[in-house]
């Protein structure tokens, strides 16, 4: 049975204050970076810090659908670290076979390559608004994500969802996962209960998680979604 981290069961809203939370207008990535090569001026304006969301949840929590309409309401660009694994699997890297394999067992990546390839996806990006989906799903991502980009997250997004409730969305989710059978799920959710709820707990404990009950419609649980990006004032998406 998918169990509750006892510090996790009174899990609340983030304190208000982070509701005005002051963007320095840092040039993010010459404060941060650890000599990545800069996007010449004008391929990317990077005049803006950008703006960290990590997602989080159980597998078939709901992390990737609501993610999609954030990107629609907010302009957010969708890193899925799933998504970007598997691409690395279809790209036959070096890494791909490792990765699969890895995936198949429902455990954690090595967390420098995860950051690596999110890192890649910023760096391409000419956005500076990122939901970073499915992670960090463990401490050691964490702390490979400070030390490697040099970045915080504004804010953390848990969607709280039964493991009954899990399972059987990814039972039915039909896309042709290799991660998304019986026995991958159940290891799946060892490892979250695991590794991916003391992350929960840690940005509970700095004010900057948003926990939202994942069972309902999609429309249900969006709209406890919508109010805490609402709060920020991004140029609405037309
Ligand atoms: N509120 C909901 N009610 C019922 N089904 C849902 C709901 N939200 C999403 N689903 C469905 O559940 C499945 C899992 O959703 P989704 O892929 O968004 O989860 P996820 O958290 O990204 O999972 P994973 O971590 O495995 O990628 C999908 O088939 C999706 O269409
Ligand atoms: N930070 C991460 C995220 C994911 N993985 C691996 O990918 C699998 C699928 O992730 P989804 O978010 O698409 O469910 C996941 O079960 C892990 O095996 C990872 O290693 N690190
Ligand atoms: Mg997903």
């Amino acid at each position: 049975m998918w169990r509750r981290v006892a510090s996790v069961s009174h899990l609340t809203f983030a304190q208000k204050s982070i509701v005005n939370k002051d963007v320095c207008k840092l040039k993010f990535w010459e404060a941060f970076s650890t000599g990545i090569p800069r996007k010449e001026k004008g391929t990317f304006q990077r005049d803006k810090t950008p703006f960290i969301t990590f997602v989080l949840g159980g597998p078939g929590s709901g992390k990737g659908t609501q993610c999609m309409k954030i990107v629609e309401n907010f302009g957010f660009t969708h890193l899925s670290a799933g998504d970007i694994l598997r691409r690395e699997i279809a790209s036959n890297s070096a890494d791909g076979t490792m990765i699969l394999d890895t995936i198949k067992e429902g455990k954690i990546v090595p967390s420098e390559l995860t950051v690596k390839l999110i890192q890649k996806e910023m760096e391409s990006s000419d956005n500076y608004k990122f939901l970073i989906d499915g992670f960090p799903r463990s401490e050691d991502n964490r702390i490979a994500f400070e030390q490697i980009i040099g970045a915080e997250p504004d804010i953390v997004l848990f969607f709280d969802c039964p493991e009954d409730e899990m399972m059987k969305r990814v039972l039915n989710r039909n896309q042709g996962r290799v991660d998304d059978n019986i026995d991958t799920i159940k290891k799946r959710l060892k490892v979250f209960s695991a590794l991916n709820l003391p992350v929960v707990k840690y940005y509970l404990e700095r004010g900057k998680l948003y926990k939202i009950n994942a069972v309902g419609t999609v429309d249900e649980i969006y709209k406890q979604v919508y109010p805490l990006f609402a709060q920020f004032n991004f140029e609405q998406q037309v």
